[in-house]
């Protein structure tokens, strides 16, 4: 079986016996080949069996979908599915992500971008570069009506998107003394936190003082977050982002920027990437940006891949099959 990993990472596969294919009923060996995800795949692999994804470009997507007619499970080791299934992959084919493998770096991240927001890491910056001692910060805030826009402690923090990334950065919001409600496709209790659907956002919102997105990129999340809900928010409430930025009307979020409707806007993802240089995003006030770098590399992806590669061979289900169509 041929399987093309890409050379932008330094997977170790050779730990696992996956040379010999014999149980796969092919009765060769397994061969890895290293291949460049941001130009088109080499001809004399058009006969690969597998397609290990990392940062391809679409283009290349787009070529693996169209000539690898042999291909039977595409594995991405990005947690988002947008780009694999924009790619057009047949419908036969098995398509899994790196759901897991970016949980603690993007729960950190998202922390990071969370305390900047809180403690206006961004107006302080400002004061920094202008040589001004911007101590009124601290007074301002200083209001216990209106604290829970300087600290964690007591704020409602609404997580939207609840799933494995949130089960690892949920925990610690608590630990700062955060309330924590997340809202996923379906409700209940998860680790310990109260999940709601989309249908309790007008009540969850009216109260939220941070709300984090991790929401994908599908049809059903495009421009999820528009007008409407950034009116249902309280004007001192923090949006910060580390899903993807389709799923945010990014004119509406400039204009309730402008218009003081929000405390500001914390975002590692934005709808084009990169953030073309005119986009009114990067003057916004009261905005923090950083240019998609909350997940970094994957981390675990040799052993997911393995993982699925021994799945694959026993006929058993593949981890993290993403849903088509
Ligand atoms: N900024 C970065 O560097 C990174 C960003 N990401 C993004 O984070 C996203 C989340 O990753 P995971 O937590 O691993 O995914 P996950 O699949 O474990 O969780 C996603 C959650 O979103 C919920 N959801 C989906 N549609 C919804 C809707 N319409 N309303 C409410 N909830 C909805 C699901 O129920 C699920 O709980 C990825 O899809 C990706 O876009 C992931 C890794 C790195
Ligand atoms: O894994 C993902 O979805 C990412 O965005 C990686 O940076």
């Amino acid at each position: 079986m041929k399987i093309l990993v890409p050379d932008s990472l330094p997977l170790d596969l050779t730990s696992q016996g996956a040379g010999d294919t014999a149980a796969s009923g092919h009765g060769a060996r397994d061969v890895f080949v290293e291949y460049d995800g941001g130009a088109p795949l080499p001809v004399e692999h058009r006969d690969a069996e597998v397609l290990v994804a990392w940062a391809n470009t679409p283009a290349n997507l787009a070529d693996a979908a169209a000539h690898l007619p042999r291909l039977r499970w595409v594995q991405t080791l990005a947690a988002g599915p947008d780009a694999i299934l924009a790619a057009g992959f047949a419908p036969d084919v098995v398509v899994t992500n790196g759901r897991s493998l970016h949980d603690g770096p993007v729960a950190e991240h998202t922390l990071a971008l969370t305390l900047a927001a809180v403690r206006r890491l961004d107006r302080l910056g400002t004061a920094q570069r202008e040589h001004r001692w911007d101590s009124a910060l601290g007074d301002e805030q200083a209001d216990p009506a209106t604290s829970s826009r300087f600290t964690l402690h007591g704020a409602q923090v609404t997580i939207w998107g609840f799933g494995s990334i949130a089960a690892a950065l949920a925990p610690l919001y608590a630990a700062l003394g955060a309330r924590v409600t997340g809202v996923a496709s379906t409700a209940g209790d998860r680790f310990g936190f109260p999940v709601v659907t989309d249908a309790d956002l007008p009540r969850v919102l009216a109260t939220t003082d941070v709300l984090v997105s991790l929401l994908p990129a599908v049809p059903a999340t495009r421009h999820a977050f528009d007008a409407a809900r950034i009116a249902q928010l309280p004007d001192h409430a923090w949006f910060v982002n580390a899903g993807r930025g389709a799923t945010v009307d990014e004119v509406a979020l400039v204009a309730a920027l402008r218009e003081g409707r929000l405390g500001g806007a914390a975002l590692d993802v934005t709808e084009i990437e990169p953030l073309p240089a005119d986009s009114p995003l990067w003057d916004a006030p009261r905005t923090i940006l950083t240019p998609h770098v909350a997940g970094g590399r994957p981390q675990g992806a040799s052993a997911l891949v393995l993982e699925n590669l021994e799945n694959l061979r026993a006929g058993r289900p593949l981890r993290n099959v993403v849903p088509r169509g």
